[in-house]
């Protein structure tokens, strides 16, 4: 990784409205090819980075590089050609059309539209779809609009906030794979995104906010290092084996279908499985659950409100 994969460098950024404080001394640095999480409870500044990013804001302190400039510049005009952003609430002039929307946008961004139709195609609004009102379109079609808006001109820094709300899973699916197109060609996405249980398996990394900082940050399994929250272990046995498994393993819980769960540091893992086995109980099925991005979410806000 070099100095010039980066694409966006925040230091220290600090964003007051009055004596609201939206962005606390946030230090970030995203790079060319990653599609980063953000994620925080409403009202932890993941929208006001966004917008300073975009350069509709202005930082109250410290600094912000978009693409090598600052994006509230005149001199980053050229630099938000080559920067998507599709809004928690995307909305459309219901009486056009969506190939009109997005021949519409495309001429705000000075780009020729003979590429519409395949980005249209891309995200799935077929020919008959793009030629239907947007008023007549469901959240759905909406959002894919929204997200053919954000891909214009092949961004280079692509800002998807909370992206996938409302959308069916076979939808949120489909809207992820253009994601990881799109990070896998070079691109910069950063997304919020309160469902975190979606983000496992799309995020490279992970920034939780609170309260307007930045509390944690890493891949998830850095995360989860850092957190050092517990595994749970489960073991599906005959009920007559649970004294043994008690006096092998320590505590247990009881689950429905004849499950049972012991929890343990994840170093304890092997040795927690190994002394399990050695019993001899008959063991059916065994599952290692991880902490969910969800548990290390609420560690990192305790940890916080905390300190
Ligand atoms: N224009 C503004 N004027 C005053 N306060 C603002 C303004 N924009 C945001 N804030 C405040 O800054 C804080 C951070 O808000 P922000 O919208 O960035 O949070 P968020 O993490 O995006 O929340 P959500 O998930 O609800 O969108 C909140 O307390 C909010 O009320």
């Amino acid at each position: 990784m070099t100095a010039t994969d980066t694409t966006i460098d925040v230091a220290g950024l600090t964003k007051r409205y009055g004596r609201q404080i939206a962005v606390r001394d946030v230090d970030l640095t995203l790079r060319a090819g990653e599609c980063v999480a953000m994620v925080g409870h409403n009202g932890a500044g993941k929208s006001s980075l966004i917008k300073l990013m975009l350069g509709l804001t202005t930082p109250t302190e410290g600094s912000l590089r978009v693409l090598g400039a600052d994006p509230s510049s005149a001199a980053a005009a050229e630099v938000r050609r080559r920067v998507g952003f599709l809004p928690e609430n995307v909305a459309f002039h219901p009486a056009m059309t969506g190939r009109e929307c997005l021949d519409f946008y495309a001429r705000l961004k000075g780009l020729a539209r003979a590429g519409n139709d395949a980005l249209l195609e891309r995200v799935g609004l077929e020919p008959a779809a793009a030629k239907r009102r947007v008023g007549t379109y469901s959240k759905g079609m909406r959002q894919r609009l929204g997200l053919a808006q954000a891909l214009l001109g092949d961004p280079r820094v692509l800002f998807l906030d909370e992206p996938t709300t409302g959308l069916d899973p076979a939808l949120r699916q489909g809207f992820y794979d253009i994601v990881r197109e799109r990070r896998d060609g070079g691109a910069t996405v950063l997304l919020c995104s309160h469902a975190l249980t979606e983000l496992e398996g799309q995020a490279d990394r992970v920034v939780v906010m609170n309260r307007g900082r930045k509390v944690a940050e890493g891949s998830l399994s850095t995360l989860r290092t850092l957190a050092r929250l517990p595994v749970r272990i489960r073991l599906t046995v005959a009920e007559e084996a649970y004294g043994a498994l008690a006096a092998a393993a320590g505590g247990l819980t009881r689950l429905p279908g004849g499950v049972v769960e012991l929890v343990c540091a994840n170093d304890d893992k092997v040795d927690v499985v190994r002394r399990v086995t050695c019993t001899g109980v008959a063991l059916t099925d065994i599952d290692i659950v991880q902490p969910s991005l969800d548990d290390m979410y609420a560690h990192f806000l305790r940890q916080d409100a905390a300190e």
